[in-house]
């Protein structure tokens, strides 16, 4: 048995994890989550959020927020939105909704003061430490070629994971660190696991899975 790791799962745009389909997901990572005792975070779009959160107890994080307050901000989407929608935390600049630095900080702060976890996505060493400066819960590393590739960044790539994992520690202690990027089995989590993360950030291994809830059977079953 190994240590427990926190599973986060991206819904992305697919269609899978959309309206009624992000709901049943959700429902299956509570179910495997609840099983296995694992930890698990379902991310669907910020449209789904509330008829996600109030159809689980699973945590329920958007997939991005922006940095700013209540008041004349057109389109954006607040912390305090969606945690009135039921959820408990946010990504922040992932790779395929990337921010300049500064929004980075300013949707962190923001998430913080609504009482929000924040997993700020990184794409490599150099984006990891800017991130750890600013003290989110968790970084997480995701090599942007491995991204749906399903060549997992703990196998194929472990020298970025170890690397982020040592900067990270360095210079923010109590700052977890995540990888994602083609993790799809339960030996990509332990190996990922093995390099010192708290675990994955992952989307298409479970998502775009021929049987969604075997896929997360199978990411938890060295656990
Ligand atoms: O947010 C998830 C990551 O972009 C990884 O995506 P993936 O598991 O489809 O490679």
């Amino acid at each position: 048995m190994g240590k427990k790791p926190l599973i986060v799962v991206n819904f992305k745009t697919y269609t899978e994890g959309t309206g009624e389909n992000a709901v049943r997901m959700a429902k299956y990572c509570e179910e495997v989550s609840r099983d296995s005792g694992v930890d698990i975070i379902a991310c669907p779009q910020t449209p789904d959020i509330y008829r996600v959160a109030s159809a689980v107890k699973i945590p329920v994080f958007a997939q991005h927020i922006d940095g700013v307050g209540a008041g004349s901000y057109t389109g954006h989407i607040t912390a305090d939105s969606i945690k009135a929608a039921g959820a408990g935390g946010a990504l922040i600049n992932h790779s395929e909704r990337r921010l300049v630095l500064a929004d980075i900080d300013s949707a962190l702060q923001a998430a913080k003061r609504s009482g929000l976890t924040a997993i700020i996505c990184t794409n490599n060493i150099a984006v990891t430490k800017a991130a750890a400066v600013l003290a989110p819960g968790f970084v997480a590393i995701e090599p942007p070629e491995l991204i749906g590739s399903g060549i997992p960044v703990s196998k194929a790539d472990p020298d970025i994971v170890r690397d982020s994992v040592a900067a990270v520690k360095k210079i923010a202690p109590d700052v977890e660190v995540l990888c994602g990027a083609g993790i799809s089995r339960g030996e990509d989590v332990a190996a990922a696991l093995e390099l010192g993360t708290a675990g994955v950030l992952l989307a298409s291994g479970v998502i775009k899975a021929k049987d969604p809830r075997a896929a997360l059977l199978d990411l938890v079953k060295n656990v």
